[in-house]
């Protein structure tokens, strides 16, 4: 049949705010399956309304201090963290493992809380982002097969981003990428601190083992698992 249509309450990110920079990993082939993820159809950030107007007041907030917002993910359908399920029980695939989990063994990646069976993201009001110095810097794309370098090494060494430096990578599955980790300090800690509160400020809540996922807190569909493909074409507006 056709593929489903999402809810009413469902918009693009880039009609609420142009500015907030979007790069789609899961639409790519650099993302911890090294492949595109099933159901994005399109590289788009799709959110709910309510959560698409907090994030555009939380970037007003981050560009008078120099910065913008990047979003790596937004709404996930449910058919995408079903296929990271199918992904995760395959233990003989583990191509990307040198720079996604080199320290975590394949089969923890749900039990550790990396990756959940049931997402926030398919609810429509959580997202992974980062911060971005303006002016931003154009970045270069993921050659696959090329030399994997752990999410988690200097930043001159690690795969090559705009963001600031947050310590780890983006889906950097390892505790380094948990928000407080002791171990990070100096301007990584700042740089997390100042992504995390800018962000709770605007009615979002960090999840503390991943520093670039948060969830809007007064979210529409608290308890509901949408499906409909990430592409413009399941919008309504
Ligand atoms: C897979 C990673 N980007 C993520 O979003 N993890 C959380 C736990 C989730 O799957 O909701
Ligand atoms: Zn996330």
């Amino acid at each position: 049949g056709r593929p489903p249509k999402a809810p009413r309450e469902f918009v693009a990110l880039s009609d609420v705010d142009p500015t907030i920079l979007q790069e789609i990993r899961y639409y790519t082939p650099h993302d911890f399956m090294g492949r595109r993820v099933h159901g994005y159809r399109q590289p788009m950030c799709i959110l709910t309304r309510t959560a698409a107007r907090a994030l555009h007041r939380a970037q007003l907030s981050f560009r008078k201090l120099g910065y913008t917002l990047k979003v790596y993910d937004c709404y996930r359908p449910q058919r995408a963290v079903d296929d990271f399920v199918a992904w995760a029980r395959d233990l003989d695939d583990q191509r990307m493992k040198a720079e996604f989990y080199p320290r975590v063994d394949k089969s923890v990646l749900f039990k550790d809380g990396y990756i959940a069976q049931k997402s926030g993201h398919s609810r429509g009001s959580t997202m992974d982002l980062t911060l971005v110095r303006l002016p931003a810097r154009p970045t270069r794309p993921y050659r696959p097969g090329e030399r994997l370098v752990p999410c988690y090494a200097p930043r001159d060494r690690r795969f090559p981003d705009n963001s600031i430096d947050m310590g780890t990578g983006f889906d950097c599955f390892d505790t380094l990428a948990h928000t407080d980790d002791p171990r990070v300090v100096g301007v990584q800690r700042a740089d997390r601190q100042l992504l995390k509160h800018g962000m709770a400020r605007a009615g979002f809540v960090n999840l503390p083992t991943e520093w670039w996922h948060f969830t809007y807190q007064r979210e529409p569909f608290p308890d509901r698992y949408f499906d409909f493909p990430v592409w413009r074409s399941a919008l309504r507006g």
